[in-house]
């Protein structure tokens, strides 16, 4: 059980907050008047001036992806958005709109809409997935001043990789984070992707649609073992065990080779393949303890190629990674940062069996065209894609 009472100084009150671990339960309370004289120590204050990005004229909208992580269902305990958000953000006279999800399109659609009339703060409960679906539907935006979106995320997905590297564990200290930051928000930066004509947006293992234009990511594109692990969790029976589905579709890949043909080169230097893990990501941490790329920082403007080559021994490299990340004292393991002005191509070879053109990109599946070889170039962009400017919530 997480527990938080928060002080609310503008109604002078005290409120309980609390979340079964077991059972994703959430609670929440107004104490009475007298418990609140009693111990005050252990309250976090919200204070009467809210920051910026949740008072007028800033727009607040909340996006809740309710297929995320295990899934949830509308008022029940397990809906954090009616059981604590919605009574919280009323208490705190926060004006916001609600838009909760109704399919896998519901959040580009929403995106392609997007016309505030000021700058906006996108709070998302979800995944990174959701995040990036919202960045990548957006239509151009205009240069005014309605054009700064700061987004922040309340960790609801399987794979949370954008709120653990900004340390925010759990849903009730990422709220107290939302409520209580005195940081300007930061400018979040995006990375970009063009994919071969004919690529397309994998679903359940099932073409859902073209990719037309290039796709940005915030937290990681990956290649081999990591992504056919996210590729082959992405079905309704493993969706149920939550952060579960990787080990499960980890342990199934591993009985198989995994070769993936590929040079990669970073500017002028080549580094020769077969790989069986490839990723490139900005962000430390996939799980609170998987370490995947313990120098990166979210809020730096550039990524970490991590790689190695077929023929390791995969979990042995895992278990490096879940030790505080280890695996980059490993001369097996290749670890490189890119920095803005740096470019990485990726030259696959023998790549038409399916497995071998399956790439994640923030949890979503990209599939390339059935063809013996790509390739595909990675920039490192800024905080501004098709006019709007991006920053996050810390
Ligand atoms: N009502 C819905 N019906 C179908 N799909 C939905 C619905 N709501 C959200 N989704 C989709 O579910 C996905 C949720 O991804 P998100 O990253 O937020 O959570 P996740 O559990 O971490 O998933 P992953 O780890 O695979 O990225 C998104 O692709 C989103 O569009």
């Amino acid at each position: 059980m997480t527990n938080q009472r928060l002080y609310i100084e503008k109604k002078d009150t005290i409120v309980n907050l609390s979340i079964d671990n077991n059972n994703n339960h959430y609670k929440f309370n107004i104490e009475q008047q007298n418990q609140q004289d009693s111990a005050k120590d252990d309250v976090i204050t919200i204070p009467s001036q809210l920051p910026n990005y949740l008072t007028s004229p800033n727009q607040v909208f909340i996006i809740d992806s309710i297929k995320s992580g295990t899934g949830r269902s509308s008022s029940s305990s397990n809906d954090i958005y009616h059981t604590i958000i919605n009574p919280l953000f009323k208490l705190l006279d926060i004006n916001y709109q609600y838009f909760k999800t109704i399919s896998s399109k519901s959040i580009s659609k929403f995106a392609n809409q997007f016309n505030p009339q000021y700058a906006s703060t996108i709070i998302f409960i979800s995944g990174d997935t959701s995040i990036n679906e919202f960045i990548n539907g957006l239509p151009t935006g205009t240069t005014n001043d309605n054009n700064k979106i700061s987004i922040f995320p309340i960790p609801n997905g399987t794979g949370n990789s954008l709120a653990l590297s900004l340390n925010l564990q759990d849903q009730l200290s990422a709220l107290t984070t939302l409520l209580t930051s005195t940081n300007p928000p930061h400018p979040l930066h995006l990375y970009t992707i063009q994919f071969p004509t004919g690529s397309y947006l994998s679903l359940h293992n099932e073409k859902h649609s073209e990719i037309t234009h290039k796709l940005n990511f915030l937290v990681v594109f990956s290649w081999a073992f990591h992504a056919s692990l996210v590729a082959d969790s992405d079905t309704p029976e493993l969706r149920k065990h939550g952060l579960e589905r990787f080990k499960i579709a980890a342990a199934n890949n591993l009985n198989q080779e995994q070769k993936y043909d590929a040079e990669c080169y970073i500017n002028s230097k080549k580094i020769d393949g077969p790989f069986a893990y490839w990723l490139v990501t900005g962000s430390d941490r996939f799980e609170p303890t998987f370490e995947i790329s313990p120098h990166s920082d979210i809020l730096e403007n550039g990524f970490y190629l991590v790689a190695f080559k077929t023929g390791q021994d995969i979990m042995k490299i895992m278990y490096q990674v879940y030790d505080k990340g280890n695996h980059i004292n490993n001369p097996d393991v290749i670890y490189e940062k890119l920095i803005p002005g740096d470019e990485i191509i990726l030259k696959t070879k023998n790549s038409s069996s399916i497995r071998k053109r399956r790439f994640c990109l923030d949890g979503s599946i990209i599939v390339l065209p059935e063809q013996e070889e790509h390739e595909i170039k990675i920039q490192i962009g800024d905080y501004i894609h098709n006019n709007w400017q991006f920053f996050i919530i810390h």
